[in-house]
């Protein structure tokens, strides 16, 4: 018997194409995935040196961080029209696939990928994007790279990567109602920090994983980058399986029963040691809120802001304090006491199907706090649609939410959808650092469910209470 592998190792295997000792590896790439931020220069430099691309029906791009997500077509922003008007020429010279603006697949590029099953199982996925990440959900081994990279990849459809450590999240039990995915793996950051997951590829395992829908699982891994991860994954189960049957790009009948074989063979072989080893246990867990600047700064939502004078360590405590002054927040303040101003739901994180039912249900027949900005921005037009088409739209906007287009909006303030200086947000997004929704502009992560909550409120809730009483 051979030894016991991880799916990081089967993966990573099977895609070295060159090794040599002491050196990084040269990994073949089976989807590179496109935006408008991160690629003019990448093909500027293939202009310049008189390249192609190496394989445009490997490469897919879409058009998410700059776009407006109402009044499609005024783009303001100077900087933000010239990189879509680039993105476009840029694919129509090299010949790739591109969902622009108007075109019905686009959307925030990680959701678009699962979406229209380009993302599978056992494929390298890069992307000039930390959060590829997501696309681990599958069972991919798919990471974010930086421009240059983007370029070496166009250009070869190949990038050198050391080979990655493998780090075990071990999550046994079960989430109690009323906490998500989004909590899971808030708890997880809020418990290891934002720098554990260092070097490694991390694999998320155990019953509270396997009971997770694929979309559910995308969360998940979205954040691992908030971890310090290089990635994230999933080894694919029959939940993998059901979700790709039907999608765009996968095969059909009998072609697809082989892939999936083959997808179900990458699954981490009992046994298999890893370089790290973690445990948490999701009965532990409760809805969280951040109160910070990192997303590890959470607690639960029954908890209070920390008080610096409890730190452990002088950093701690300069890094508590600073936070806290950033976010206009009091040591040993309640969670349910700080009222907010803004509510995104939206964000590669959360703003998928399911995401958007489940805010809507807490959403139903209620009214947005008084003062409140709420803001739903679906993940792809397609999600837009599917919402649509189940009267989601109507919940919401009855409820005084605006209804956007797809786009990450104001998960980075990279278009119009800004929060002011000084205001506060409950947001689904991943990233709570300091300027991330607009200068100034104070974040608090939350899941879809506990950011609706608050919507109506006008202040964090526990969820939980809210779902006895509908
Ligand atoms: C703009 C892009 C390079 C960036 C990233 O890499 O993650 C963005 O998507 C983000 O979430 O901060
Ligand atoms: S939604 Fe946010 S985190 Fe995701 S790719 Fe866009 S900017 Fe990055």
């Amino acid at each position: 018997m051979s030894q016991p592998k991880t799916i990081i190792e089967k993966v990573w295997d099977q895609h070295v194409v060159h090794e040599e000792e002491g050196k990084p590896n040269l990994l073949y790439i089976d989807l590179h995935l496109i935006h408008e931020v991160t690629s003019p220069q990448a093909f500027e430099g293939l202009r310049l040196s008189g390249r192609k691309v190496r394989r445009p029906d490997l490469t897919y791009a879409t058009m998410d961080h700059n776009v407006p997500t109402i009044h499609r077509n005024v783009i303001k922003d100077q900087i933000s029209k010239k990189q879509m008007e680039t993105l476009k020429e840029n694919c129509e010279e090299f010949g790739i696939s591109l969902a622009d603006i108007n075109h019905p697949d686009q959307g925030i590029v990680h959701v678009i990928g699962p979406e229209l099953g380009l993302t599978q199982p056992g494929k390298t996925i890069v992307c000039g994007d930390s959060h590829t990440s997501t696309h681990g959900a599958f069972g991919a081994l798919a990471f974010g790279i930086g421009t240059s990279e983007v370029e070496h990849v166009l250009a070869t459809q190949s990038i050198w990567q050391a080979p990655p450590k493998t780090l075990q999240i071990h999550i046994d039990g079960k989430l109690g109602t009323g906490v998500t995915a989004k909590d899971l793996i808030l708890a997880v950051i809020g418990r290891f920090g934002v720098r554990f997951g260092t070097g490694h590829v991390i694999e998320y395992t155990g019953e509270a994983i396997r009971n997770l829908s694929m979309e559910e699982r995308m969360t998940i891994c979205n954040m691992s980058i908030e971890a310090g991860a290089r990635a994230g994954l999933i080894s694919p189960d029959e939940t993998t399986v059901e979700y790709l049957r039907g999608k765009r790009y996968v095969p059909e009948g009998e072609e697809f029963d082989k892939a999936a074989q083959q997808w179900l063979n990458l699954a981490s072989d009992p046994g298999a040691r890893y370089d790290m080893e973690l445990e948490i246990h999701a009965d532990e867990i409760e809805p969280q809120v951040t109160w910070g600047t990192n997303p590890s700064h959470c607690v639960p939502v029954s908890a209070q802001v920390p008080d610096p004078l409890n730190a452990e360590s002088d950093d701690e405590k300069d890094s508590i304090e600073r936070a806290l002054e950033y976010m206009g927040l009091e040591a040993n303040q309640t969670i349910q006491s700080i009222p907010i101003e803004h509510v995104f739901i939206g964000s590669c994180t959360n703003s998928r199907i399911s995401d958007l039912r489940k805010a809507a249900d807490i959403v139903k027949g209620g009214r947005v706090h008084e003062g409140i900005r709420a803001l739903v921005v679906p993940g792809s037009q397609s999600v837009k649609q599917a919402a649509e088409k189940e009267g989601l739209d109507k919940i919401f906007i009855d409820a005084g939410f605006e209804w956007r287009d797809a786009g990450c909006s104001m998960c980075l303030a990279m278009n119009d959808d800004i929060v002011p200086p000084g205001e506060r947000c409950a947001s689904t997004s991943n990233r709570n650092f300091e300027g991330r929704q607009g200068n100034g502009a104070r974040t608090h992560l939350v899941s879809p469910e506990m950011a609706a909550a608050a919507a109506l409120e006008g202040r964090f809730v526990d969820v939980r209470k809210q779902m006895s009483t509908v």
